[in-house]
């Protein structure tokens, strides 16, 4: 058997929950990392190629991006192995026998991640109650139809650019991914100025450095069609995104997108990491070496779930817009200040504001990770 102890260290993991149901050939995973400031909020991933590693690593960087910002829960991720293209109704299936299975896990509450969307989240909250990213049909705030994490993504990039020589305003913007974050990402920062010149989703490339059409491309999405379909432009293999010449780079995408191999092939001045965990350790070392500009993860793609929390609380739209922009503004300035004035890498600054949050509420518990308080474990 797999020693999943190997992941183990001083804040985590609590739990690892491996569902199996051959009857819907349901395979998932649920690593809840750290409850000390509160119930687990984590997305569901469905993917064909996930891991009982990747969902440690996302989990870990839900307990990390809700310290930071400073929302009342721990970390949490589930992941599911599968095409999240399958039928719908068979989809629906493995997740309603999923919630079934983790009706009593109320330690952890459910949230849309890639491969789940509002409406999946929906038949969860049918089946057991405990689910947030709502369509608003349900009473929710649908975090990826409005571009929440988008949104935060914009915001961040406008702090970031006080340490970079550039504006907004002409900046050449490349986004990898051109999903629920990729595609509003792209929407906001093109309203303030800046010139999306490359995009890539699973099935290849297109470079314009003239500018590509964000509604056309939006357009194309919702048709079922890939962003290589789009007319104008010169068509490139998936990965060739990477090194498409430009001022701002945003990974939308998977895990360790960029690592050590492939790095150097960036041509940017500034990344705002929108995927979770897009870019491993030694490659951002080495992008600090050579000067390129980043914002964290957990720091920089934290609107999707300040917009779950908000909707947990029962806040508007608005007030959770709101409340992206404020958290998102302040620990990317936070963050890009300190790691400037200690000489640190951003990363080194983002896990220290983070985890000292997570430190603190351990210390209010008997024990370190869990609670005796009923109905949370
Ligand atoms: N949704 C949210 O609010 C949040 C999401 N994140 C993270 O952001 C990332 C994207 O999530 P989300 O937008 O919701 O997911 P989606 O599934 O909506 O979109 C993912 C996009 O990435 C594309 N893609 C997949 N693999 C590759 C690849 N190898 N190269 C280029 N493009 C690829 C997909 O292509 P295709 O369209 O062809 O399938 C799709 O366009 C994930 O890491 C997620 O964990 C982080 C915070 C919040
Ligand atoms: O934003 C969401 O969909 C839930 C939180 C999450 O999974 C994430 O931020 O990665």
């Amino acid at each position: 058997m797999e020693d999943m102890f190997r992941f183990a260290d001083e804040l985590g993991p609590f739990k690892i929950i491996h569902i199996y149901e051959p009857s819907v050939d349901l395979r998932a995973i649920l690593v809840v990392d750290n409850i000390a400031r509160g119930p687990a909020l984590g997305g569901v991933r469905m993917a064909p190629d996930v891991s009982a590693e990747e969902c440690f690593r996302l989990a870990r960087a839900m307990t990390l991006k809700n310290a930071a910002a400073d929302i009342p829960f721990g970390g949490g991720k589930l992941v599911i192995y599968g095409d999240p293209r399958m039928p719908q109704e068979k989809k629906i299936q493995k997740l309603r026998t999923l919630a079934s299975a983790l009706r009593y896990t109320k330690e952890y509450i459910f949230a849309p991640d890639m491969g789940t969307d509002e409406f999946c989240m929906a038949c969860i909250k049918d089946e057991i109650g405990r689910a947030v990213g709502l369509p608003c049909g349900a009473g929710g705030i649908p975090l990826d139809e409005v571009g929440a994490t988008g949104w935060g993504l914009a915001k961040s990039t406008e702090v970031a650019l006080q340490y970079c020589d550039f504006e907004l305003n002409g900046a050449r913007l490349v986004i990898q991914g051109f999903g629920a974050v990729g595609m509003h990402a792209a929407r906001f920062l093109t309203s303030s100025g800046a010139v999306l010149v490359g995009v890539a989703d699973s099935r290849g490339s297109v470079y314009n450095p003239d500018g590509l059409d964000v509604d056309a491309l939006i357009r194309l999405k919702n048709e079922g069609k890939s962003v290589h379909d789009y007319p104008e432009g010169r068509k490139l293999d998936r990965d060739a995104v990477i090194s498409i010449p430009c001022d701002i780079w945003i990974p939308a995408a998977r895990p360790d997108i960029i690592n050590e191999s492939n790095v150097h092939l960036l041509n940017t001045k500034l990344i705002i990491e929108g995927a979770n965990i897009p870019i491993t350790e030694g490659a951002e070392k080495l992008l600090y070496e050579a000067g390129i500009l980043y914002v964290p993860d957990f720091i920089a793609n934290a609107g999707g779930v300040i917009c779950a929390a908000s909707e947990y609380q029962g806040a508007t739209r608005h007030a959770a817009f709101e409340a992206i922009e404020e958290k998102v503004r302040n620990n990317t300035a936070q963050v890009l200040e300190a790691a400037k004035t200690k000489g640190i890498l951003p990363r080194e600054a983002a896990v220290q504001l983070a985890v000292e949050r997570v430190k603190q509420a351990m210390e209010y518990r008997r024990w370190s990770i869990f609670s005796s308080a009923p109905d949370f474990s």
